[in-house]
């Protein structure tokens, strides 16, 4: 049976997590801070809770420079439950709900029906995830009011893989009218990543940051919310992390009430979704895994202390991410005869490296695989809607397992 220590894991997601977190882990799950109670079996309601949800908060706040304040300035910082999934939902739901309340207030009780008609949400299709997201938005207001901006697929016959430049995307012309713009940083399935600082300056920006959390600076200014499933980068799975404007949370903002909501044929978000009740409890509405918030407590503190004292605090982190990804592309394009990245060069992602071997010949990929499992290298395998490879290269993924790989792709383009 093989040790901690003698594999490596590229899987994508949930996925590797700092070893020195997992060890002091299986400490406090017995005894969390000398209480001889373990930390999954404390109250989420008391102090120790309270000061690991406070520690875990202000690390993020210093990693991604989150602005504080009470006012219209200020983030908010949310744990939540349901998975990136449950907020493709609940971003509708809340930031659909603050437009009509804010329409409400301009055009009054008896003209909102009408202008409701124009309220559009803007999608910028990526990859199968946005896409997800996309489909779920127009389930839950109606595809008329979802319009997909852009739909990489339509400039790749029919595949995700690109990411055009926003002069190809149909963006809505009336700023006014759009309730969210919603786009995937990072596209796990197909391997692709929006380049950093893109997109911006657009109305009411949602970004799902669920695969590249933490591994590079963001401008959490330029957007309304953006949110990310702890299971990659940051921590266990079971919370969602989520950063809101307070441009869209009370007394900023005033949500339109449900009734009128479902006067108006829109849903009304269950309670455990809506941003305004989890804010307004510090997120401790009902019952949060305080474990889950430890374990990305603990691994923000280790990225806080690597980082450089002043912003970007994320740039030890940043640097050691995109080296590990410039070599792993790089040994694959030395060999093209035998490796073919899927994605588009402009559009690679530096998180989930996506690539066939010989053509996608399917001896090929299997011999491929058993042989970075007799090495100890595992989870190379793509997503089983796409087939193919896919190394993923987290936060938590060490150099010297990246080397490893880098060794075994030159070798088995050797062997060839
Ligand atoms: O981005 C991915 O890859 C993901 O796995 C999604 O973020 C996962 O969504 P949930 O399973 O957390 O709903
Ligand atoms: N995030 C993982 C799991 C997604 C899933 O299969 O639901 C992936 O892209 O492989």
């Amino acid at each position: 049976m093989p040790t901690r220590d003698q594999v490596h894991y590229f899987g994508a997601g949930p996925a590797p997590l700092p070893t020195p977190v997992l060890e002091e882990a299986s400490k406090v799950i017995l005894n969390y801070n000398d209480s001889g109670i373990g930390i999954t079996e404390i109250s989420h309601r008391s102090a120790d809770a309270n000061a690991i949800l406070a520690q875990t908060k202000n690390a993020l706040r210093q990693l991604l420079d989150i602005p504080e304040s009470d006012g219209p300035d200020g983030y908010e910082i949310l744990f939540l439950q349901g998975g990136g999934s449950g907020e493709f939902s609940a971003i509708v739901y809340n930031l659909v709900a603050a437009w009509v309340g804010a329409k409400v207030k301009e055009v009054g009780d008896d003209r909102i029906a009408e202008e409701l008609r124009k309220m559009r949400l803007d999608y910028l299709v990526t990859g199968s995830w946005s896409l997800k997201a996309s489909q779920e938005a127009a389930r839950l207001v109606g595809s008329e009011h979802v319009n997909v901006a852009l739909d990489s697929r339509k400039f790749r016959e029919g595949k995700f893989g690109a990411i055009p430049d926003k002069s190809n995307w149909k963006i809505s012309a009336s700023r006014e009218d759009v309730a969210l713009t919603y786009y995937c940083d990072n596209e796990t399935v197909d391997g692709v990543e929006f380049p950093a600082g893109s997109p911006s300056d657009l109305p009411n920006l949602v970004g799902d940051m669920s695969s590249n959390f933490l591994s590079r600076k963001v401008d959490v200014r330029k957007h309304a919310a953006i949110f990310g499933g702890a299971q990659k980068n940051v921590g266990t799975t079971g919370i969602t992390i989520a950063i809101i404007s307070n441009r869209f949370l009370p007394p900023n903002a005033e949500y339109a009430k449900p009734d009128l909501l479902r006067k108006l044929g829109l849903g009304v978000a269950p309670v455990v979704l809506d941003y305004p009740t989890i804010a307004k409890n510090n997120s401790l509405y009902n019952t949060l895994p305080i474990f889950d918030v430890w374990i990305a407590g603990q691994v923000m503190q280790r990225l806080v202390d690597r980082g450089p004292q002043q912003q970007p605090r994320i740039a030890t982190q940043e640097a050691e991410s995109d080296k590990k990804a410039n070599l792993l592309y790089s040994v694959l394009d030395a060999s093209p005869d035998i490796y073919r990245v899927v994605p588009e060069k402009e559009a690679r992602s530096r998180m989930n490296i996506c690539f066939r071997v010989k053509g996608g010949d399917d001896a090929a990929e299997k011999a491929f695989v058993k042989g970075a499992e007799a090495k100890g290298l595992l989870g190379i395998k793509g997503h089983r809607s796409v087939g193919g490879m896919r190394i993923s290269n987290y936060n938590a993924v060490p150099v010297v397992a990246v080397e490893k790989l880098v060794s075994y792709l030159q070798d088995f383009a050797k062997s060839q």
